[in-house]
């Protein structure tokens, strides 16, 4: 599995510690910056990872910001794009079960970074139920 990650200044330090979790777990990363925590707008880095993930240069896609709130409103501009923003584990488990999220936000001044990893494991071990669900995505992918 190939990850796009991005983040602003607010999640850059997320961003880094999320980088090596994934590394940990063998799996492939494209990192779309930021590169430090020099102030960066993250309409940018939304856009970013959103249009990585939407091409199908990554499976999925994780972002952070400094409460994963903007960064996700970006992400969610993208057509095909289902990102969701997760302050904990069940929201995770659901995000994916339900929503089938290919992308997760989170905020990296709100959510501390072992419950942040916690959150990620969660997301990538869950298996999407399809069903009446798979109807709502269709619903969700059509706007
Ligand atoms: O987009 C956000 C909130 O919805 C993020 O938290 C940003 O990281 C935050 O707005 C950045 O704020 P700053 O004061 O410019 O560091």
């Amino acid at each position: 599995m190939k990850i796009a990650i991005a983040s602003d200044h607010g999640g850059y330090s997320l961003k880094e510690a999320i980088k090596k979790y994934l590394q940990f777990r063998n799996i492939e990363i494209i990192d779309l910056g930021t590169d430090s925590e020099k102030s960066v707008d993250y309409p940018v880095f939304g856009r970013a990872c959103a249009e990585a993930v939407a091409k199908g240069e990554a499976e999925r896609g994780i972002v952070c910001c400094g409460t994963g709130i903007g960064i996700s409103i970006a992400a969610n501009k993208v057509k095909g794009i289902r990102c969701a923003l997760c302050t904990d584990v069940h929201m995770a488990e659901m995000a994916k079960k339900h929503n089938n999220a290919n992308i997760l936000a989170l905020g990296g001044r709100t959510t501390e970074e072992k419950k942040a990893l916690d959150i990620i494991a969660a997301w990538l071990d869950t298996e999407f139920e399809g069903g009446r669900h798979q109807r709502r995505v269709n619903m969700l992918d059509e706007m």
